[in-house]
């Protein structure tokens, strides 16, 4: 059964009991993402603050150093907690990305810190 054919099984159909589980399990996942979602956002705003820091200072944006750290600590979280260390690399690489373009913006003078994560659309506009 293909993934596309699920839809027409009774597993789209639960009993009521299993239908407030799942959305009991859902509201929790909504929690969580919230969390998650705040804390990227409160690492961009750290992260313009390091590029503020970083434009008065004549630093580069690229820290490899720094990178791999992070990337480092992120593994071992992986290893001990039982994540996959491949999925935690794709993780941070895509944080990182994204800290090192909204730095650049900043450095180069497009953007002051203080908009990072501040409620433009998500849509790859700002
Ligand atoms: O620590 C820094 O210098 C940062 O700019 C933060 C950060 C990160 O996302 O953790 C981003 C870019 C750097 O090259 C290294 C690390």
């Amino acid at each position: 059964m293909s993934v596309t054919d699920r839809h027409h099984t009774a597993a789209d159909a639960p009993s009521t009991q299993a239908a407030a589980d799942l959305a009991d399990l859902r509201a929790e996942l909504d929690d969580i993402d919230r969390t998650l979602l705040d804390g990227i956002r409160a690492r961009l705003e750290v992260c313009g603050r390091v590029a503020e820091l970083k434009q008065r200072h004549g630093l580069d944006v690229l820290q490899p150093g720094r990178m791999e750290v992070v990337h480092r600590r992120a593994q071992d979280y992986a290893h001990r907690h039982g994540l996959s260390g491949d999925f935690v690399r794709s993780l941070y690489t895509l944080l990182i990305d994204e800290a090192c373009r909204v730095e650049d913006r900043i450095v180069s003078g497009g953007a002051p810190a203080d908009r990072v994560g501040s409620g433009r659309r998500g849509d790859g506009t700002n």
